[in-house]
């Protein structure tokens, strides 16, 4: 079995952005550790802060975004970062040529909870001879050069694309390295389960409400067969169920925030989780338009997401 670093050696991805995905990856492996320390190292619980979101962040919202931005801004390839948990962007190394957006902790309600969390990162090409501004993050997902997620879960996983398929690896802890599981992911254009937060329903446009309420119908609606439901309520779990067994997941509009297009966010979230999905077969959209076309226009835009099975994305756009 080969390691993270063997399977990128052997690609034809740049020795530049080899450098950024391991030194992500490599602190993610930091993260991990702290998180399985919990309690003891006595960093669950609320920062007693807001993020530029208005979001309560939990310590280890802080802890992982700190771990991530130190690495990545003294890595010579990054050229800034930019971050769910900080309200502009970082600017690093000029020449640098990379630029990195993460989520540096998905699920956070999880944490105190001893549930599945992971960190979720996209990657951008990007030089110039000034410094970087937010404006330079501002390209459409179809422009990412890599994008993945690590998942602490029972064990600890990396999801990678680098627009050549999605390869999963699972961290080995006595060697503290990643070893290749599966070299090719593929997600059934077809499913029987989906993925939602069901307590907003009423909350939802009349079109959503009535594919849900065909979905629970199941073989005695027009659907004609049964639905599983699963929410893991971190995007990280139900994308990497997705990417393991299939399925839908979806974060639509709701009326309970009519001024902002879903909860989810376009650069930490929604692009990086397309890419995976687009890269293994499945589709990527929100209510009107696919994800990785979006053209930003700041970097904690919001959008709806509605992905995985090609077919049942086509089926609740249809309606
Ligand atoms: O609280 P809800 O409605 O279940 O929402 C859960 C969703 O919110 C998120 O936790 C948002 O991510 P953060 O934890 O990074 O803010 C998603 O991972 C998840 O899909
Ligand atoms: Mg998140
Ligand atoms: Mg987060």
């Amino acid at each position: 079995m080969q390691t993270l670093t063997q399977v990128l050696k052997a690609s034809t991805t740049p020795s530049a952005l080899q450098d950024v995905l391991m030194t992500t990856t490599n602190t993610c492996i930091d993260i991990c550790n702290a998180l399985h320390k919990g309690s003891l190292a006595g960093i669950l619980g609320v920062a007693g802060n807001e993020n530029v979101q208005g979001e309560e962040q939990k310590k280890l919202d802080i802890i992982s975004n700190d771990m991530l931005k130190t690495a990545l801004l003294a890595c010579p390839e990054v050229r800034a970062v930019a971050s769910e948990e900080e309200d502009d962007i970082v600017p690093a190394n000029t020449a640098g040529e990379y630029l990195i957006a993460f989520d540096p902790l998905d699920g956070s309600s999880n944490i105190d909870i001893n549930a599945m969390v992971g960190t979720i990162f996209s990657i951008y090409h990007d030089t110039g001879s000034d410094a970087a501004t937010e404006q330079s993050f501002l390209k459409p997902g179809t422009e990412q050069v890599a994008a993945g997620y690590v998942l602490y879960g029972p064990s600890c996983m990396l999801v990678l694309t680098t627009g050549q398929g999605v390869q999963m690896f699972t961290l080995d802890p006595e060697k503290n390295e990643f070893i290749q599981t599966q070299s090719k992911v593929e997600v059934p254009a077809d499913t029987q389960e989906f993925a939602i937060n069901m307590s907003n329903q009423r909350f939802w446009s009349a079109a959503m409400q009535t594919y849900v309420n065909d979905l629970v119908a199941g073989a005695t609606g027009t659907r004609e067969k049964d639905f599983n439901m699963r929410w893991v309520a971190a995007m990280v779990g139900d994308v990497h169920r997705i990417l393991c067994r299939g399925g839908i997941f979806i974060y639509p509009w709701d009326s309970k925030s009519p001024n902002r297009a879903g909860k989810l966010r376009l650069m930490y979230e929604a692009n990086p989780m397309a890419m995976l999905i687009e890269q293994s077969g499945g589709k990527a959209h929100t209510h009107s338009q696919r994800i990785l076309d979006i053209q930003p226009e700041g970097i904690h835009q919001r959008v709806a997401v509605i992905l995985g099975a090609a077919n049942e994305v086509d089926k609740c756009l249809s309606y």
